[in-house]
This record gives structure tokens, C-alpha cells and sequence, in this order.
């Protein structure tokens, strides 16, 4: 008999016929798979065999374990499972015999490690997922199988938005209990043949297999966007947190496993770009963006050193006494190759990276300097980016750059928005209480296009408020925004408040805002910003447009 034959080789080896029928076998298999030393399997049905362990598995694996092999094994196709029984890790290989028979081969994983590795030194220890190395492991087979069937496969990175808040403020305790529950939900998201692993921290990889379409894949994607952005009750303590997900598709977006995990990774990085607690699937360009990106970093490191960056100033008029009242510095950056870069474009790098810091302390001093030697009483304002809040040296930069320049503090403006004061942070309370303590106004910037812009108002008396161009030379119908801009104004009025339209670019807007009743204006029809010199100049001779001084008067145009 076949089984005297195979004698104890020292693998897991079954043969059937095509009936199913165990045919042969060797003595490992049946030590792998639990059964008894003693009994011979020989002409049983392999289904049978195979029940009583999947019967171990909880139901829901169960039908999936058997959903996993119908089609394959009903389509002569090779096919491979892994199972846990009695706390082994098996893999299975289905192979399809020309007498209609099969092969399976079972391997114990502990076998496939290189190193002699026991089942914990594949867990994380935390949460009880694979673990990188263990990972990675997985990921190689998945190579081996799409090499040998065919059968594509997805990877999945996973990281979680705002985790370090959680870490931060509830304590490194809670923080694993987190963990550990996006662990258990991970889980749940699994079938057979797929492996979730922590790589460390907040970090997460899912390895999808049988991937064949993308449509399972974005279905899985989206559920763990959804799954893991749900509620977390810890210790009494309400959580909410978000994931984004990247997705590289092999082999489609990778040939080997380092590429795909890059791959994986550049979309991830796009889903946080993008806003976070979303998916993304791997675009060829988004390497190429992202070494754009990179080179731009570089880049912006050095410009400061390489004194390429310059400020513009934007007046400001006052719509009653016809007059210019002061000027919001805004800054450029003079790129040797790349021209005039905007801000918008790179602020927000610049405080991804870190380096709004100096760059804002830049702005500051230099914007102090140059308003000092303006004839009048001009004000000047500068915008502070939340991240700048997070440097306990602000309120000793900003003292410093008055010290410094000579400029009375009353004509100084801070223009924050609202990312400075969202989740009613303290912190960053107490920091402009400090500013407005040295004597200069703070003023809301892009108001109305906030989540609870009006609820700040409570928060902090604001001595200006700036109503978003949105709202002026935006989208919006005329009427609509109208409505709004008048709302604003009379609360701005209510509060004792300066109300600034920005963004006026025709007679018949800034018409309107007079009408609405906001107390200045902004916008390219009183000037565009314009350089140091210019501005000066604007100020000493209030060279405005005829039909603003018409206007200012009174008089309609
Ligand atoms: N279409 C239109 N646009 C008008 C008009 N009038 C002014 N603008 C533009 O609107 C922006 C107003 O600045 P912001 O709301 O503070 O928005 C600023 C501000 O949030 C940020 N930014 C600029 N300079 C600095 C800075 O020194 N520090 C920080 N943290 N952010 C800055 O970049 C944003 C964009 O600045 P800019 O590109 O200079 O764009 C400026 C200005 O050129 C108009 O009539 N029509």
C-alpha cells in the first residue's frame, strides 16, 4: 500500500483518488493534522477527514473555509488553506493529478521560517497579530502561490488618524486597550487564507487573498475605513479615531514584495493627503508626485538660508472714512527654477516638516521691520499657522520681533484660523490671551468657512473678524451670500468687532458689502498685494482707484 511506501517521510503528504478517496498518505500528514497513530485512513473520504478539524473552527470560518475550496477543487485548479489546528499553523496545497486525483501537501509554517522561530516569535505581542516578520513570511508565499495558480492578491496599509492624540492625552494604557480592540476588528475582517499583522505603533497590513477583482478589494478597503472609524468605549472614555488605507495589487503594483509594500505605502500616504480616514489604491504617478514632493522639501529646507523667500502687502480700506488702515503681509517664495511658489502650496508642507516655525518667525520679523519705517499708523497683520501654536516660544517670538523693530504692539495683527482653537484647546487659549496681553489684536481669518466658526466668537474676543472671500467673490448666489455676509456683519457689530470682506474684486461687490454693513475691505479691487516699496507709496499718497473714492464718499457709481 501506498502508505508502506511513503513510510514515514518526513512531510505531510495526502493522495486521493477522484472520488475523493484517501489513497495514500504519509505517517507526518496524520501527526500534523491530529489524528490518531493507531487508525488508517486509507479509503476514507478526505472531506470527512477534513471536517472534524474545520469543525473546530468557529462557524463563521467554517462556511468560508468551504467557500474558499469549492470553486478550485471543482475546477481542478490548485488551491492552498491555512488552518490552525491544535494550535498549529498548517498550510495546505491542493494539487490537481492527471488521473483525476489530487495531492495535498501540509506544511507546518513554523517549518517555512528560516529560523527556527516558536509560534509566539511570529505574534505581535500586544495585539496577538502576525508580526512583521511573520508578515512577510505570508507575503512570500502569496508570491509562490501566484506563481504556481495564478491566484492574485492585495495588500492592504493601514494606520490610524489622530492615535498619538489618544496616546497623548489618555495615557499610553488606554492607548494598547485601542489597539488591541482595532486588533480584534481587523480580525473580523478576515477569511481564510488572509493574514492581518501590526508592523509597530499605530501601524497595520492586511494581506488579502484571491484578490481576483477589484471590486473585493475596495469593498474590504472601505469596510476597514468604516469598521475602524466606528466609536471606541474605554474605560468609560468615548474615542474616536479614524484609518486610512493604502492598497498596492499584486502583481499589478509590484512584482516582488518590497515593491509592493512601497506601493502600499505611497497610497497610504495619498489617502492622509487627501484628508485621512479614507482609501487609496496605488497610481503609477503617485511615485512620481512623491519624489516631486520630496525634491520640493529639499528645496524648501535651503530657502530660507538661500533668502528666497519675500513678502507682499495687501491693503486695506476702511469703507467709511474712504481711507487705507493697514495691510496683511502674505509671503512669497522666489524659486530659482520654479518661479513665484505660493503659499498654498507650500505653507502646508512647511508644517507637515516642521519648518513653519522659523518661517513664520521669519514673516514676523520681517513684516515688524518694514511696517516700522511706514508714515501713519498703519496696522500690519500676519497670519499664524496653527502648527506655529505648538512651539512654547511663540509669545517670546512675537515679543522679540516687536523689541526687535520698534513697532508699537497696537499696530500688530495675528490672523489665526480655526484649526488654532478646534477641540477647545486650552493651550492654545491661553497663548492668545498671552498675545493680547502684550497689546496687539488678534483677528479671525476665513471666517464662515469653519466647522462652528460661531462658537470661537464665545471662545475668544476676537478684535477683528475676516469674512472668507467665499463669501464675496465665491460660488455662492449672490443672495445667499449676501445673507451671510449681513449676519456677520451685525454680530461683528454686536461684539464691538472690525469686519473685514476680503476677496472684492468689482464696484458692485464692494456696493454690496457697504450695504451689508462690514467695516473694511480687502481684495484686488483696492490692490493687488504688492511689494515693500509699492506699498509704502500706496500709503504715503492713498492712490486708489477713482471709483473706490467715489464709493468711500457716498456716492454711487
Ligand atoms: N481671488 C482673489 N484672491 C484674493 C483677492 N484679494 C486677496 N486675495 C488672495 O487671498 C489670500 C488672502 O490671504 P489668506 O486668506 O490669509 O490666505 C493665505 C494664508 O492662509 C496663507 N499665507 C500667506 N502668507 C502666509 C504667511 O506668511 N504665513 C502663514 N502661516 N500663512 C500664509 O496662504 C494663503 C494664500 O495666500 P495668497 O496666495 O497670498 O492669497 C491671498 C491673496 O493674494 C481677490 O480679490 N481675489
Amino acid at each position: 500500500m501506498l502508505e508502506a511506501y511513503l513510510g514515514d517521510l518526513k512531510i505531510g503528504l495526502i493522495l486521493t483518488d477522484r472520488a475523493g478517496r484517501i489513497g495514500g498518505y504519509t505517517a507526518e500528514a496524520k501527526r500534523l493534522l491530529g489524528l490518531p497513530t493507531g487508525r488508517s485512513l486509507t479509503g476514507e473520504a478526505l472531506g470527512h477527514v477534513m471536517r472534524r478539524w474545520i469543525q473546530l473552527d468557529p462557524g463563521e470560518r467554517r462556511a468560508a473555509i468551504r467557500a474558499h475550496l469549492r470553486r478550485p477543487l471543482r475546477d481542478r485548479q490548485p488551491v492552498s488553506l491555512d488552518v490552525a489546528v491544535e494550535g498549529r499553523d498548517l498550510v495546505l496545497d491542493w494539487h490537481p493529478l492527471t488521473d483525476a486525483g489530487w495531492t495535498i501537501t501540509i506544511r507546518e509554517r513554523a517549518a517555512l521560517l528560516s529560523e527556527p522561530a516558536q509560534p509566539e516569535g511570529w505574534r505581535d505581542h500586544l495585539t496577538g497579530l502576525a508580526n512583521r516578520p511573520h508578515f512577510e513570511i505570508r507575503l512570500k508565499e502569496a508570491y509562490a502561490r501566484l506563481a504556481r495558480t495564478g491566484e492574485r492578491f492585495a495588500l492592504l496599509a493601514v494606520d490610524l488618524d489622530r492615535f498619538k492624540h489618544v496616546n497623548d492625552t489618555l495615557g499610553h494604557p488606554i492607548g494598547d486597550a485601542l489597539l488591541r480592540k482595532v486588533a480584534e476588528r481587523l480580525q473580523t475582517t478576515l477569511r481564510p487564507n488572509d493574514c492581518v499583522a501590526r508592523f509597530g505603533g499605530d501601524e497595520f497590513a492586511v494581506l488579502q487573498s484571491g484578490a481576483d477583482d477589484g471590486i473585493a478589494v475596495q469593498a474590504l478597503a472601505a469596510r476597514l475605513v468604516d469598521l475602524l472609524g466606528r466609536s471606541y468605549i474605554l474605560e468609560g472614555h468615548l474615542i474616536n479615531i479614524g484609518a486610512s488605507v493604502g492598497v498596492a495589487l499584486a502583481p499589478t503594483d509590484g512584482a516582488d514584495s518590497a515593491t509592493l509594500v512601497k506601493n502600499a505605502d505611497l497610497a497610504l500616504y495619498r489617502a492622509k493627503l487627501d484628508g485621512r480616514n479614507m482609501f487609496r489604491f496605488f497610481e503609477a504617478e503617485m511615485g512620481a508626485r512623491m519624489e516631486a514632493r520630496r525634491q520640493l522639501e529639499l528645496d524648501l529646507r535651503r530657502a530660507l538660508a538661500l533668502r528666497q523667500f519675500e513678502l507682499v502687502y495687501q491693503p486695506q480700506l476702511n469703507l467709511q472714512s474712504g481711507q487705507l488702515v493697514g495691510c496683511e503681509a502674505l509671503i512669497r517664495w522666489r524659486h530659482p527654477q520654479r518661479g513665484v511658489v505660493s503659499p498654498l502650496e507650500f505653507i502646508p508642507l512647511a508644517e507637515e516638516i516642521g519648518l513653519i516655525a522659523p518661517i513664520g518667525e521669519w514673516v514676523l520679523r520681517t513684516a515688524c521691520m518694514e511696517a516700522v519705517s511706514w508714515p501713519g499708523d498703519f496696522s500690519i497683520a500676519v497670519n499664524l499657522s496653527p502648527a506655529q501654536f505648538k512651539s512654547k516660544k511663540l509669545v517670546d517670538t512675537v515679543k522679540s520681533a516687536l523689541a526687535a523693530s520698534g513697532l508699537a504692539a497696537h499696530r500688530l495683527e495675528l490672523e489665526i484660523t480655526e484649526g488654532v482653537l478646534l477641540h477647545e484647546n486650552r493651550d492654545n487659549l491661553a497663548i492668545l490671551h498671552a498675545l493680547r496681553d502684550l497689546g496687539l489684536r488678534i483677528s479671525m481669518d476665513d471666517f464662515g468657512t469653519g466647522y462652528s466658526s460661531l462658537s470661537y466668537l464665545r471662545s475668544f474676543p476676537f478684535d477683528k473678524i475676516k469674512i472668507d472671500r467665499s463669501f464675496v467673490s465665491g460660488g455662492m448666489t449672490t443672495k445667499d451670500s449676501m445673507a451671510i455676509v449681513r449676519a456677520i456683519a451685525s454680530l461683528g457689530s454686536s461684539f464691538g468687532m472690525t469686519t473685514v470682506a476680503e476677496g472684492v474684486e468689482t464696484p458692485e461687490q464692494m456696493q454690496d458689502i457697504r450695504a451689508e454693513g462690514c467695516t473694511d475691505v480687502q481684495g484686488y479691487l483696492i490692490s493687488r498685494p504688492v511689494a515693500a516699496a509699492e506699498i509704502v507709496k500706496l500709503f504715503a499718497g492713498q492712490r486708489l482707484p477713482s471709483s473706490i473714492h467715489q464709493q468711500s464718499s457716498g456716492a454711487r457709481p
